[in-house]
């Protein structure tokens, strides 16, 4: 039996810790012979390869019982770059959970256990439902809604280095003015209100208004003002901080990325550009 989860693409600009979309890019769980001891292979450096493993660990939060296993995970998603590596992690370990244990549980299920680990909604939600989704927590649970995607590609700008999570939540500000919270949170409900409009050009500008976090992390990510010019140039719909970054990606129509990373290169900016596309399916169990 394998386990497949999407990357997932978060904030989409304005739509901090709220906003999420599921990427083409996966990691796979298979699930192997029982074991004496739960044990994960896979090629990452730096993650473990025992039941301190994100993906084991999260399982046995969810079913301290369950019986050991052989696992072997691939992913090609990026750790610690913006793209949803811990939240594909999480819900793959939700998945295990789920199916080992025959917990039988709802994609509501899934996605309220995901947040209550993340912490978050704009990552593990659509790596579960799939598509864009759009959730937060109120009265103590999490829910979550997809909302129409984007008829475009994406081009997503992988810089060499690692920017973890947590020290790029350690650069925003613990608190905002009334005025930059109300105009922030506006602008993220008519970019929403927008994506059900099909109001696409309005959509773009609006993904390029963050009033929340990509100003405090710009200097963690010196290349995002960069590419989102020559997104301009390239006629790209709109340029944004992936998740917490350092990814940075483009919704672009397909025919123009090729143009996009020519200009992208003529400005110095070399690392690797992965064209993707949004992920409509979410975590999926093939036996
Ligand atoms: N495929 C994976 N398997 C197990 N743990 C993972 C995996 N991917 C990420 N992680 C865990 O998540 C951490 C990175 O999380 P984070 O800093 O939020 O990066 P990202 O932006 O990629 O989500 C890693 O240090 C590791 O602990
Ligand atoms: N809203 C979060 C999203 C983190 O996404 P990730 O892909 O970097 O884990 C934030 O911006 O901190």
């Amino acid at each position: 039996m394998q386990i497949k989860v999407p990357a997932s693409s978060a904030n989409l600009g304005p739509g901090f810790d709220s906003i999420g979309m599921a990427v083409s890019l996966y990691l796979t769980l298979d699930v192997l012979e029982p074991s004496d001891e739960w044990v994960i292979d896979h090629d990452f450096d730096d993650l473990p390869h025992d039941q301190s493993n994100m993906i084991i660990d999260t399982a046995l939060k969810i079913k301290a019982d369950l019986p050991p296993r052989h696992l072997k995970m691939q992913s090609a998603i990026p750790v610690a770059h913006g793209l949803g590596s811990s939240s594909s992690a999480i819900v793959a370990g939700i998945e295990l959970a789920n199916v080992l244990g025959k917990l039988q549980l709802s994609n509501d299920e899934k996605v309220a256990i995901a947040c209550e680990i993340e912490g978050h909604p704009d990552n593990v939600a659509p790596a579960i439902l799939g598509g864009l989704v759009i959730g937060t927590n109120v009265n103590g649970h999490f829910d979550a809604i997809q909302a129409p995607l984007l008829p475009y590609a994406l081009a997503a700008y992988v810089p060499a280095y690692n920017l973890k999570t947590a020290d790029a939540r350690a650069a925003l500000p613990t608190s905002l003015t009334l005025k930059q919270a109300t105009h922030g949170s506006a602008i993220a409900n008519v970019l929403v209100a927008g994506l059900f409009a099909n109001r696409y050009d309005l959509v773009g500008e609006l993904m390029e208004a963050d009033e929340f976090h990509e100003q405090p992390r710009a200097k963690l990510v010196p290349e995002l003002a960069k590419i989102r010019e020559v997104g301009h140039e390239a006629g790209a719909l709109a340029t944004y901080l992936s998740g917490a970054g350092p990814t940075v990606m483009t919704i672009i129509d397909k025919q123009g990325i090729p143009r996009f990373k020519q200009l992208l290169l003529q400005a110095g900016l070399s690392d690797p550009l992965l064209e993707i596309e949004p992920d409509t399916e979410g975590v999926q169990v093939i036996d």
